[in-house]
């Protein structure tokens, strides 16, 4: 994860002070690009503990269509609580835009089913991109989607499975707390789509806009940069699945994940 960890340190040495919607301040930095060769191991940070459960659950939450903390609390994950409402909901954020997408003339389009539908048929496709940055209903969200629009890139090999890679487009990020798992989700997504469609994991790519620090983040990430990073942990999927939808929380296993202490830093809502 030294990407993740030179990333930091740059923003923490050269981010413009900035004021941010929250009130809290930023250090930040406009535009940058980390690559993940999903082959050499999983993309968890390991230089501080980070809550692997929670990142699977939300991911599958997504996956369901889900936009209701619901789900999320009968796991255990708290991490959507500040911004959803009395009933848990959120509006129409990630979950609905990925499967249920509304369109003008009334109909909703699964955008994961029609991706995963052309990754079978039409693996050259340039249009393998899934947004959740709907124009129309961001007024309706909780918060607009930060990482907000992405894109599956399939690679033939000489021999052997093709190799499917992703890139994320994070309009916003959180380098502290959010991007450790946004990383995590997506290279766990594409994981997951790689088995269902039968390619090896290629790399994940992620390109971010503004990139920040809180300012009651410095302590937090001067102590993480102190620490070495250590061998990065496997995932192991249930290699029975092979349907999308039908993924569990009991078929995903992380192994050997070794990592420093947990680092405790307020979010900023
Ligand atoms: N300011 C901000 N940063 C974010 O990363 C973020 C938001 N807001 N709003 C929406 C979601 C929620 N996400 C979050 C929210 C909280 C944590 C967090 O507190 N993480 C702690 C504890 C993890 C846990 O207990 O599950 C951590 O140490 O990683 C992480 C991601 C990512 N997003
Ligand atoms: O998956 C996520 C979700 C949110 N964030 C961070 C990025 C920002 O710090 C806030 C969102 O505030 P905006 O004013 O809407 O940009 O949440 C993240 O890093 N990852």
């Amino acid at each position: 994860m030294r990407a993740y960890l030179d990333l930091l340190r740059h923003v923490r040495e050269h981010g413009t002070e900035k004021r941010d919607r929250t009130g809290t301040g930023t250090l930040s930095v406009f535009g940058h690009q980390m690559r993940f060769d999903l082959a050499a191991g999983f993309p968890l940070v390991t230089t501080k503990k980070v809550h692997w459960k929670s990142i699977a659950h939300e991911l599958l939450w997504f996956l369901r269509g889900d936009t209701n903390v619901a789900y999320l609390r009968e796991h255990g994950v708290t991490i959507w609580d500040e911004w959803a409402d009395a009933s848990g909901e959120l509006g129409p954020v990630y979950g609905h835009q990925w499967r249920s997408w509304p369109t003008a003339d009334g109909r909703h389009v699964d955008q994961i089913a029609q991706l995963i539908g052309q990754l079978r048929r039409n693996p050259d496709s340039r249009r393998l991109l899934v947004s959740a940055w709907n124009v129309g209903e961001i007024e309706h969200m909780a918060l607009p989607p930060c990482h907000a629009l992405f894109q599956f890139y399939v690679a033939p090999a000489a021999a052997g499975p093709a190799r499917l890679s992703c890139q994320l487009y994070q309009r916003s990020a959180d380098l502290f707390l959010g991007v450790p798992f946004n990383i995590a989700s997506y290279a766990l997504l594409t994981q997951l789509l790689a088995q269902v469609c039968g390619f090896a994991p290629g790399e994940f790519i992620w390109t971010g806009g503004d990139c920040h620090i809180y300012l009651n983040h410095l302590q937090q990430v001067d102590l993480q940069l102190t620490r070495e990073p250590l061998p990065l942990p496997q995932l192991r999927l249930d290699p029975t699945v092979d349907d999308l939808f039908a993924f569990r929380y009991e078929h995903i296993e992380l192994l050997d994940y070794c990592h420093h202490p947990a680092i405790r830093a307020p979010v900023a809502v």
